[in-house]
């Protein structure tokens, strides 16, 4: 699989142990920086995620910041993503079954590196269940046309 990884100065350690791991598994890594943990903005790292998913460059994103929210949020403004903060392995499964989540989102500072780890191999392995959630997924999607105005798109 092809992942694209993403970080701010807050979870570039982590990102790094975790482009080490994929790669060891085979996975090929798109590493869209932080390079360094220099201070940096969560909001550029999440979007290159994201957008590098949409556009087909990757298979699946993980993004890390200190907590992972800041940088799931960012990533969650590219049409197309679905972002999804977990701190255990039971959501990293179900928020691919239930969500088809595209990119994991993870809190260096918030969770150990062992757990972060099982929580990207279950997200890398967990398959979309479809059937009802596909539904509420094709809802968001719809909400996403709508660009997010009350009109229900008729602005437009
Ligand atoms: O968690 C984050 C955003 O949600 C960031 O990684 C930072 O930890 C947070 O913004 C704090 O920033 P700082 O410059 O590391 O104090």
């Amino acid at each position: 699989m092809k992942i694209a990884l993403g970080a701010d100065h807050g979870g570039y350690t982590l990102k790094e142990q975790i482009k080490k791991h994929l790669e060891g598994k085979g996975h090929e890594v798109v590493d869209l920086g932080a390079h360094s943990t220099e201070s940096v903005d969560y909001p550029e790292f999440g979007r290159a995620v994201g957008e590098a998913v949409v556009e087909g460059k990757a298979d699946r994103g993980v993004v890390v910041c200190g907590t992972g929210i800041g940088i799931s949020i960012a990533a969650n403004k590219v049409k197309g993503v679905r972002a999804a903060l977990c701190t255990n392995t039971t959501m990293a499964r179900l928020t691919r079954e239930h969500n088809d989540a595209n990119v994991l989102a993870i809190g260096a500072r918030m969770v150990g590196d062992v757990l972060a780890l099982e929580m990207v191999d279950t997200f890398l392995t967990t398959e979309f269940e479809g059937g009802r959630h596909a539904n509420r997924v094709a809802k968001i999607e719809g909400e996403e046309k709508k660009g997010g105005c009350s009109c229900g798109g008729n602005c437009h």
